[in-house]
């Protein structure tokens, strides 16, 4: 193919693009002073008439009507935008790839070009340019020169795909093509995987594999499930896979009905840019301990998982550890998922725990009427209904029971203390009351029992705003009775009750007495808590992703499916990497496929690693029981390095030396991963001389680009040109519960590995070093 002449066609695609991006921007520019100007002529064109019903109605039509046209001028100005911010994309790249695609029973083969969006010519009927997205294009991705098909929504298209190029265009300029029938291997994944990291992911459009696009593109049942290895490029379709569904559903579907889990805040900017790069807006991202901690901590202190990581991590062999390790499984487990809604049952009949009302001090009612009271009730009512008339007998108790409050002595000593604006106010609130006109309210002269009154209606209000909320439920002492003994939890447990149960109800009841939950409960105290006052949904969301997807357990997954009962949802991770106590020794994702029904459920299994060098890979693989699986990307690199060091001082100073040159080596993002928060920090009192050092937190929000110090688990995710593992000694990688934790560390390298052992290095490595793939 004539290569000038392709540069021809690129030319004139960006002429095109050019006068069409000068149109939009006329057009954004005229919609957007139409907007402000209807904003501002908005009152003008409504006149507020509400003397007869009638007036009242008309104003009500014509403020409609001029509320509907402005979202109408809004909307057409956003999509102006948007399509406005993709051309000027375009421009810079307008497309990656070619299709020569014969269909059967036409006479002529067809030059399908591939871009981010679709682009015609003058006349709207010839496509320059066809989106990633549309049926033809996953030709593109899932074949090669061949026999080739795609579905559209007519049916299945056949023919021949006669040629594939790949493009590589930057800023207009056609800087190569291959094709791809002649070159070996995929060179544009190979020059895009070869090159140093940058501070935010990118997105894969213009090498998408074929059984990544299958997961991009899968479309049946309500679940899909991406099992994936280390750096198979999950997070990237994963995103993809957004963007795909927000193309096809476009009539349907937008960003904000679609939320994205992520494993912490840090990943949020780290992946924050994909989706504008592909002309679409970001979907909404979320951490679940954010949303844990929103629900929960007006009431508790809550554990975050990074703090109970920690615990597991560095508490080994302290007291209560193998308990609480057993009260974190107990509590992932599908078991006590279905054991906390028969007990939520049972206390239709009995059970439930309210909190005294109180007022000023003294009992106006007390939990144990309101528990005669709530158990009074027709058994037949809907629990929400028991609580909700509940709710309005205790508020009318309290009005009787205050009825004479206002002759209390309190209340004159209240009103010898009030301050002159707040005597003024009241002044107001009860001329008001009164029927006197703002201007009138001099007038009034205030009646000492009205004033009282007043006084004891406003001390009031903060404990009448807590019974509407339901507060008087006693949550707490509700989800503690679950561990009060044995008899009890196996009226509801279905199953064995698990081991050392006693030291985990005494564990659990004297944290939530203390206000304190710890990650485990927090998710089944919510539950609990949902089922009781009426599950607060959110059935707008069309799509939930959720990535490393391992970390979650069956438990938070059956509570997601309830919270989101309209979603669909996507769910990716890879059990190699399940380094949360939770994690089911089960090494798959077989139990989740129950989670709407099997026939609801797809699971797919990608194997092939993007991310690292062929020989890290091969060193990877063989540091877990299934690693063979695990295919690497052929791309050249060093074998992994392990470095027996005697003593910290040494280590310290090796470390040092290994950063200044990987860094002079031109490698721009570099990692010292170590095992917990504790270690890291250690580190980073050692070698924060370094220049550019930096340690990363739980609580870091932005993803830094550059030399940092991570803990294993904050690690999770990102990627690093070169890491750096701090101590790869069996002192720190002993226990095998840990091995999952190794792995994930050391396959967060992309070009380089360095792991440092002080003494004996971790028996994870023995396989490695046997077949002789770390050099030591
Ligand atoms: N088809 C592809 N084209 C280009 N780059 C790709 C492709 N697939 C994956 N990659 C790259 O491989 C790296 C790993 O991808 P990603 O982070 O999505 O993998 P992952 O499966 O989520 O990894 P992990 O589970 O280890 O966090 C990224 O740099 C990504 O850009």
């Amino acid at each position: 193919m004539n290569r000038e002449l392709e540069q021809k066609r690129v030319d004139s695609v960006i002429k095109i693009l050019v006068k069409e991006i000068n149109r939009l921007e006329d057009e954004t520019g005229r919609r957007k002073s139409e907007v402000i100007q209807t904003r501002k002529n908005f009152w003008d064109e409504v006149k507020v008439n509400t003397d007869t019903f009638d007036d009242y109605l008309e104003t009500i039509i014509s403020l409609r009507q001029e509320a509907q046209a402005l979202s109408v001028i809004q909307t057409t100005h956003k999509h102006a935008s948007k399509r406005l911010s993709t051309l000027t994309k375009m421009q810079e790249i307008p497309y990656f790839g070619r299709i020569d695609f014969l269909e059967d029973g036409l006479p002529a083969t067809e030059q399908i070009y591939i871009g981010i969006s679709s682009l015609t010519d003058a006349s709207g009927e010839d496509f320059l340019i066809y989106d990633w997205r549309a049926p033809i294009s996953s030709v593109y991705y899932d074949y090669q020169p061949g026999p080739a098909k795609y579905t559209t929504p007519g049916g299945v298209v056949e023919g021949v795909l006669e040629k594939k190029w790949q493009y590589i265009i930057r800023g207009g300029v056609l800087q190569s093509m291959f094709d791809t029938s002649i070159t070996i291997g995929d060179e544009i994944l190979q020059q895009v995987l070869g090159k140093v990291t940058d501070k935010k992911m990118h997105n894969i459009v213009a090498t998408i594999q074929q059984e990544q696009n299958r997961i991009i593109r899968h479309d049946q049942g309500r679940l899909l499930i991406v099992q994936g290895a280390a750096g198979s490029g999950k997070t990237s379709v994963a995103l993809q896979r957004i963007a795909y569904l927000l193309y096809k559903y476009r009539d349907r579907m937008n960003a904000d009905q679609i939320i994205l889990f992520s494993p912490n805040s840090m990943f949020s900017s780290y992946v924050s840019n994909v989706l504008p790069e592909l002309g679409e807006e970001n979907m909404q991202q979320v951490t679940f301990q954010d949303y844990l901690y929103n629900r929960l901590s007006d009431e508790f202190e809550v554990e975050s998982p990074f703090e109970q990581l920690e615990y597991v991590l560095t508490s080994h062999g302290a007291p209560f550890y193998s308990s609480r390790l057993a009260s974190i499984r107990f509590k992932a487990s599908i078991q006590f998922f279905d054991a906390i809604l028969s007990y939520r049952q049972s206390l239709e009949l009995e059970g439930m725990q309210f909190k005294d009302i109180t007022f000023r001090g003294k009992p106006i009612i007390s939990s144990q009427q309101i528990i005669d009271r709530f158990y009074s009730h027709d058994t037949q009512l809907r629990f929400h209904n028991r609580l909700e008339k509940l709710k309005d007998w205790i508020l009318e108790q309290v009005k009787e029971k205050t009825r004479y409050e206002w002759a209390q002595a309190w209340v004159q000593e209240e009103i010898e203390l009030l301050s002159n604006e707040e005597y003024y106010k009241a002044q107001i609130t009860l001329a008001e009351k009164r029927g006197y006109k703002k201007d009138a309210v001099a007038d009034y002269d205030m009646e000492p029992e009205a004033l009282a009154r007043l006084i004891v209606q406003q001390k009031l209000k903060p404990l009448r705003r807590r019974i509407r909320k339901l507060q008087f439920i006693n949550y707490k002492e509700i989800y503690t009775q679950l561990f009060l003994d044995r008899a009890k939890i196996s009226r509801w447990l279905e199953g064995e009750i698990p081991e050392e149960w006693d030291a985990i109800c005494l564990g659990t009841i004297e944290l939530v007495d203390d206000a304190k939950l710890s990650y485990e409960d927090a998710t089944p105290f919510l539950l609990l808590k949902e089922l009781i006052q009426g599950f607060h949904t959110n059935s707008s969301i069309k799509h939930i992703v959720v990535d490393e997807a391992q970390d979650y357990s069956p438990f938070q997954f059956e509570f997601l499916k309830r919270l989101f009962p309209a979603a669909k949802m996507t769910v990716l991770g890879d059990f190699n990497q399940a380094i949360f106590a939770h994690s089911s020794d089960k090494n798959n994702f077989n139990l989740l496929t129950n989670l709407y029904g099997p026939d609801q459920a797809e699971l797919i299994t990608i194997n092939k690693s993007y991310r690292s060098t062929k020989p890290i890979v091969e060193f990877t693989k063989r540091l877990v029981p299934n690693g063979e699986q695990i295919i690497p990307f052929e791309r050249d690199g060093e074998l992994p390095v392990l470095r027996k060091i005697n003593t910290y001082d040494e280590l310290h100073s090796s470390i040092a030396l290994k950063i200044e040159e990987l860094r002079n080596h031109g490698y721009q993002s570099i990692a010292v991963i170590c095992k917990s928060a504790e270690e890291s920090s250690r580190a980073y009192e050692a070698l924060s001389h370094i220049d550019g050092m930096k340690l990363l937190k739980s609580s870091s929000f932005d993803f830094e680009q550059g030399i940092v110090i991570v803990p294993s688990y904050l690690s999770k995710g990102i990627e690093f040109d070169a890491v750096i593992i701090y101590d790869a000694s069996e002192n720190v990688y002993g226990d095998e519960s840990l091995r999952k934790v190794f792995y994930t560390v050391c396959t967060r390298a992309m070009h380089c590995l360095e792991l440092y052992s002080i003494g004996t290095p971790t028996p994870f490595l023995q396989r490695a070093l046997d077949e002789g793939f770390i050099q030591v």
